[in-house]
């Protein structure tokens, strides 16, 4: 039986950190991990996180829990079929619900392969002591995620003080108090907590509960045709809306040779510089991002 992960985790959570050094972990032991990815939005940003030994397939531009199990059932058949796997990480977006994401693996067509090891739900401990501050849609969804978890990591951690820290661990104990809760940064996670979940995910425990279809988030790609300074761009993004809850890609900066790498999640920047001439372009992800105005945007 090869065991399987689902990773949940609002946008921008840390999902993708935690793949990354799961990943690690993994082919430091001597396994051999596959890799489902599930993206809002058209481009691949995340797959580059996995390195190209990895059988990786991505659904792109939908959502597992909105567009029933069938693509994610096509693709885990594939990967049965052409790779050589022991371990499968599922890697939702943060828009979907994990539960749905979870009932769209169970098939009766592999059934006896996969051995589903159970929800590991990656919270950012900031957003979750400021969740008031979400709409009502997206903060039903942020609970659902803890909630169905059975092993949550209160992310970010470095953010917080040591009051707040204790404080989150105990207000998510109090959600989902079956879940084991580990502080952590950049979502490093021991890959023992990971092996010892076991199968706790059982199917009858499932009632799909159907939240992400209430939470119209969407995701817009955006092209730019001219650089900015960093601190430019920076404001723009600090007088968007708090309803955008991601943004991700390739920013031309004026002065540097290629495109930067850009992250925002929930209040913080990142940027990185990057050594390939990468498409200019963004992925933001919200609520109603269409309606948002873009300094330089070239339009399609
Ligand atoms: N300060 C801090 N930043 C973090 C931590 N973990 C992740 N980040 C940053 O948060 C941003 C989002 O991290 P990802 O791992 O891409 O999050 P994600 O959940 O995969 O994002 P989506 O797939 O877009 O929903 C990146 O800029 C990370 O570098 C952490 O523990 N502390």
């Amino acid at each position: 039986m090869k065991d399987v992960y689902l990773f949940s985790g609002f946008l921008g959570s840390g999902k993708t950190s935690m793949l990354v050094d799961v990943l690690r972990q993994l082919k430091e032991e001597g396994y051999k991990p596959a890799v489902i990815m599930n993206e809002l939005g058209e481009i691949p940003f995340d797959s580059q996180a996995v390195d190209d030994e990895v059988p990786l397939k991505e659904i792109l531009d939908s959502c597992i829990c909105c567009t029933g199990g069938e693509k994610t059932e096509a693709q885990i058949q594939t990967l049965l079929y052409e790779a050589d796997f022991d371990v499968l990480i599922i890697e939702t977006t943060g828009a979907a619900h994990p539960v749905e994401a979870l009932d769209a693996v169970y098939s009766p067509l592999f059934a006896e392969l996969l051995n589903i090891k159970g929800i590991v739900t990656v919270a950012d401990s900031k957003r979750w002591l400021e969740r008031e501050q979400l709409t009502p849609q997206a903060r039903s969804l942020f609970l659902e995620q803890i909630r169905h978890a059975h092993l949550i990591l209160a992310n970010k951690s470095d953010l917080l003080t040591e009051a707040e820290k204790a404080n989150v661990v105990f207000e998510l104990q109090g959600l989902n108090p079956n879940a084991f809760i580990l502080q952590t940064t950049n979502g490093r996670v021991p890959l023992k907590l990971l092996k010892n979940l076991q199968a706790t995910a059982l199917k009858k425990e499932i009632e799909p509960a159907q939240i992400g279809r209430h939470l119209h988030l969407s995701s817009r790609v955006i092209g730019f045709h001219k650089g900015f300074t960093q601190e430019e761009f920076e404001e723009w993004v600090r007088g968007l809306p708090p309803t955008v809850y991601r943004i991700k890609g390739y920013v031309p900066i004026e002065g540097m040779q290629y495109p930067m790498l850009f992250q925002y999640a929930y209040g913080l920047v990142q940027w990185m510089p990057e050594y390939m001439n990468m498409p200019p372009k963004i992925v933001m992800i919200g609520e109603d991002v269409q309606s948002i105005s873009v300094i330089g945007e070239k339009k399609e």
